[in-house]
Order: C-alpha cells, then sequence, then structure tokens
C-alpha cells in the first residue's frame, strides 16, 4: 500500500522542491547499492519534498528492469518517512506499463511516466500509451512532458477527466504558450513542475504561469544552495534568484553546456567535487575531462565546503 493516495500525494508535492538523485555506478557501471543508500540518507535528510528514483538524472533510461526494481525499492526502504519516493517508467507501452506495476509492487508512491523512445506519434496515440499506463496502477502518475511526448492542453485534461490518479504535468520543454493552455484547460485539476534540465535556471518565470515547484538536479550536490534558491523562487525575491544565476548557475550551465548529455554528467561530477563520489556515468553518457572537473570543482568550492 502506498503512504499516500494521489490526491494526497500531488498536495504534498506541489508545494516543496524536488529533486532527482543521481544513481551511483561502480567503476565496472554496475549499480553500487551501498552507495546509493548512503546517497539517498544524506538526500532525504533536508527539507525536500519529494524524490524522483530512476529519472533522467538517475539514469533511468540506462537501467534494466531488475535494476529499475533494484533501485526503487531501495529508495523506499531508505529515504526518511514524510519524503514521498516516485518511480519512473517509459519505453514502449508495454515496457512503460510493466515498470509503472513493477514501481508500484516496491512500494513507490507515484510514478513519473518518461517519453516512449524513438517514435513520433499523434495525440491520439500518446492519449492511448498514457491510458494504458494510468489504468495498470493505482499510484499518483506525473506526465514528463519532453521529447517525442508533447501533451496538448487537451489530451490531458481528457486523460485528467477520467483518471482520478494522473495527479501532474512536469515540463522539460518550456513552451509559455503550451504551458498555458495546459494550465488553463487544467487549472487546480492537476499541479505543475517545472524540470528542465538545470530548472534553477526557468524556476523564476514559470512560477508566473503556475508551475509552483520544480525539480532541482543540482540538489544531488549543493543541496543548501538549492533549498535556498527554491526559497527565494517562491519569495519572489528577484534579485537573489539573480544573484544567484550570476554567481553560479550560469557559470555552470557555461560548463554543462561544452557537451551533450552533460545536463545528468555534470550531477555526478558535482557529487567528486563535493567528495561524494557516486561514480561514472554509463554509456551512451560520457563524464566530464579533468580540465572540466577542475572548472567545475573552483566553482562548485565557492558554494559547498568539499564533503559537507
Ligand atoms: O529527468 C530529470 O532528471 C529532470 O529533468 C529533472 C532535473 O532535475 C532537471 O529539472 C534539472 O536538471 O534541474
Amino acid at each position: 500500500m502506498p503512504d499516500y493516495t494521489p490526491v494526497e500525494l500531488a498536495d504534498i508535492l506541489k508545494d516543496g522542491l524536488l529533486s532527482f538523485p543521481v544513481t551511483p555506478f561502480d567503476t565496472d557501471h554496475q549499480v553500487d547499492r551501498a552507495a546509493l543508500v548512503e546517497h539517498l540518507e544524506w538526500q532525504s535528510g533536508f527539507d525536500i519534498g519529494g524524490l524522483f528514483i530512476a529519472g533522467g538524472t538517475g539514469e533511468g533510461f540506462s537501467l534494466s528492469f531488475d535494476e529499475h526494481r533494484l533501485v526503487t525499492r531501495t529508495a523506499v526502504e531508505t529515504v526518511r518517512d514524510g519524503v514521498p519516493v516516485i518511480g519512473s517508467a517509459g519505453g514502449n507501452t508495454a515496457q512503460a506499463v510493466a515498470l509503472a506495476q513493477q514501481a508500484e509492487a516496491a512500494g513507490a508512491d507515484g510514478l513519473l511516466l518518461l517519453p516512449p523512445y524513438l517514435t513520433e506519434s499523434t495525440q491520439e496515440g500518446l492519449y492511448a500509451h498514457v491510458e494504458a499506463v494510468l489504468r495498470a496502477t493505482d499510484i499518483g502518475v506525473i506526465l514528463y512532458n519532453r521529447a517525442n511526448a508533447i501533451y496538448a492542453a487537451d489530451t490531458v485534461a481528457r486523460l485528467a477527466e477520467v483518471h482520478p490518479n494522473l495527479i501532474g504535468f512536469k515540463d522539460g520543454v518550456g513552451d509559455f504558450e503550451q504551458l498555458a493552455r495546459v494550465r488553463s484547460a487544467n487549472g487546480d485539476r492537476l499541479f505543475y513542475l517545472g524540470g528542465l534540465p538545470t530548472a534553477e535556471t526557468f524556476a523564476l518565470p514559470l512560477l508566473q504561469v503556475g508551475m509552483s515547484t520544480y525539480s532541482s538536479a543540482m540538489f544531488n550536490f549543493v543541496p543548501e544552495f538549492a533549498l535556498e534558491f527554491y526559497r527565494d523562487v517562491r519569495a519572489q525575491d528577484r534579485e537573489a534568484v539573480q544573484r544567484k544565476l550570476t554567481d553560479f548557475v550560469l557559470p555552470y550551465l557555461d560548463i554543462r553546456d561544452r557537451g551533450k548529455g552533460y545536463g545528468v554528467s555534470i550531477v555526478k561530477a558535482g557529487l567528486r567535487a563535493v567528495g561524494r563520489d557516486a561514480g561514472p556515468v554509463r554509456p551512451p553518457l560520457r563524464d566530464l575531462s579533468e580540465e572540466e572537473q577542475g572548472r567545475l570543482n573552483a566553482l562548485v568550492g565557492a558554494v559547498a565546503p568539499v564533503g559537507a
């Protein structure tokens, strides 16, 4: 039994900073369960609203079915009480359904539905894909609007009308017109979270269009900074947000933009920078070069003491 009904879960998630923990790997690229436990204990000790396991930053796209179960189960067993654990499902419809059922069986409180792989589809096709997943589980499901899964406002509204366990919309695109339409068609029936790569960059403008929270990947390695940033956003303290963008987030993006896929790799590099190595990323991602890691260490050193 999950700890929260879908409605309770949405209510908790909409008002706190959210994050996507990395999945630590050993030098052979195998899941390092002990390191995952240590990381999740540390992360859930902060005032975090919910943790999304095996998401993008958690390299869910590189995990096998069994590894998905292992990391989700580990998170459920490790994360402190009061912090919801959200599992993930992706791939084709049959895989997404199986992953959703597996996440629920592993004790996840909710589910993030990632885009299907490779192919484009019509809104009717997306509707059928999402509906199959919503029917397969009773836990709250959040749609991830990104890549080849861009949901029209009407598609979301039709799904929300018949499926009470559809609770949220996570945006990874930043199309303000689409967001205005989705918000307009669904109002408070759903909660909305910003999830563009390095979500801090867009957090303040997205708040204005009703995205009450966002998922911070950098929370993985600079949790205090990420929480302070979130408080500044919620207080709509423009000056404080701008200062933090200038001093840390934008120079961080300069390093992130040196390589495709670095939006994830740089998070593991950030953990290395604070003395909490979570191992390498798995192919097809690549780790930062030594020179890039050095630049990041210097930047992170200014906001987070090593080993804190
Ligand atoms: O799938 C993912 O890992 C995300 O998109 C969440 C990240 O936390 C993203 O919002 C970011 O990079 O801040």
